[in-house]
């Protein structure tokens, strides 16, 4: 069945997405700031709003919609993979607050726009606490090229792809360091236990980091140059400034707005985070990429799995 689709976010995932709804042949209607459509004609009878909207205007975009006509029916999908620097919400629970009788939808996974765009074959997950809602998601994305699971932990899956950004700069770190592969694996493995300790404190369930939009993301992010996050890592990693690498970045990095709100979550809820400090610290410039890999090869001593 044809739905009408309103797609907030023009950028690199939201222009994706759009298409590949539209080759389902379904009624796109794509918003962003620069457009000639204004929200409220975007939104208006629309059965399903995405956001693709980079984390620093979810809120104001979600406070913008609540103010339009919208349908008491229709589904919110979150496709943003980052922490509100002031709450320290997702964008699923910022949405949830501002529209508490409609069903949300997460959509996450390893998903690099630029080989979805490509026709590359790409599977994702849409989760929600409404299975039928994420059943309408499901049926409106899927494809020979794009596969659609769907999961009822939002939060879990949310969290997977926003924690393997700080990940992912640390990776760039890596490989900009030709730091080798047997570093990489613990990297990535050790960031894995990480983002898992992190998302429990948070409300994920443990085996959803073991899916796509866990492990899933998190070995797509820290393996390939396309990732914007992976980039900073790299070129920090080159003697750049965080400053320069953001000018030149094609995109968002969400990574590193997102380390900064996970050490203020640290701090609070007094979680540890080698890692996320370490990508922390680098972003701050408190220390050089070589000082910030001894002091986590130098920690104490401990058994693998104690968490
Ligand atoms: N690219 C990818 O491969 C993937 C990205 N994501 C996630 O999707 C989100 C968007 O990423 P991506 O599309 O790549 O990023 P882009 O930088 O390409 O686009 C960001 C979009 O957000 C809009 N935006 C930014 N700030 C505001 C604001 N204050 N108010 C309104 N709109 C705003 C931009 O609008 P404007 O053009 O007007 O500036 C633009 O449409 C991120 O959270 C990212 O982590 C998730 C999966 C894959
Ligand atoms: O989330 C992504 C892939 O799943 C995109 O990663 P970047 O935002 O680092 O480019």
């Amino acid at each position: 069945m044809t739905k009408t689709i309103a797609i907030l976010g023009a950028g690199a995932w939201g222009t994706t997405l759009a298409n590949l709804a539209r080759a389902n042949d379904h009624q796109v209607r794509l918003w962003s700031r620069q457009g000639d459509l204004s929200l409220e004609d975007v939104v208006k009878n629309a059965e399903i709003v995405l956001s693709a909207i980079s984390m620093k205007g979810v809120q104001d975009v979600a406070l913008s919609v609540k103010s339009c006509q919208i349908s008491p029916q229709t589904i919110f999908v979150t496709a943003t993979k980052g922490l509100d620097a002031k709450t320290t919400r997702t964008p699923s629970q910022i949405w949830q607050t501002e529209f508490p009788d409609h069903s949300v939808v997460v959509l996450s996974g390893p998903n690099l726009s630029e080989e979805i765009s490509q026709g590359l074959p790409a599977a994702t997950v849409v989760a929600s606490k409404n299975t039928a809602a994420a059943q309408v998601v499901q049926q409106v994305f899927s494809s020979g090229r794009f596969r659609v699971y769907t999961n009822s932990d939002p939060v879990g899956v949310e969290l997977g792809g926003t924690l393997k950004n700080v990940m992912a700069i640390a990776s760039g770190v890596c490989d900009g360091l030709h730091l080798g592969t047997n570093a990489k694996a613990a990297l990535v493995t050790r960031g894995l236990t990480e983002i898992i300790r992190i998302g429990k404190v948070l409300g994920a369930k443990t085996e959803t980091f073991y899916g796509l939009s866990g492990l899933g993301d998190l070995l797509a992010t820290c393996n390939s140059p396309l990732s914007r996050n992976y980039q900073v890592g790299y070129q920090l990693a080159s003697g750049k400034t965080l400053t320069e690498i953001l000018a030149s970045l094609p995109g968002t990095a969400e990574g590193v707005n997102t380390c900064q709100v996970l050490m203020q979550i640290s701090q609070e809820q007094n979680i540890t985070m080698p890692i996320t400090e370490q990508v922390y610290r680098l972003l701050e410039t408190q220390v050089t990429p070589k000082q910030a890999l001894d002091e986590l090869m130098l920690r104490d001593t401990k058994p693998e799995y104690h968490q």
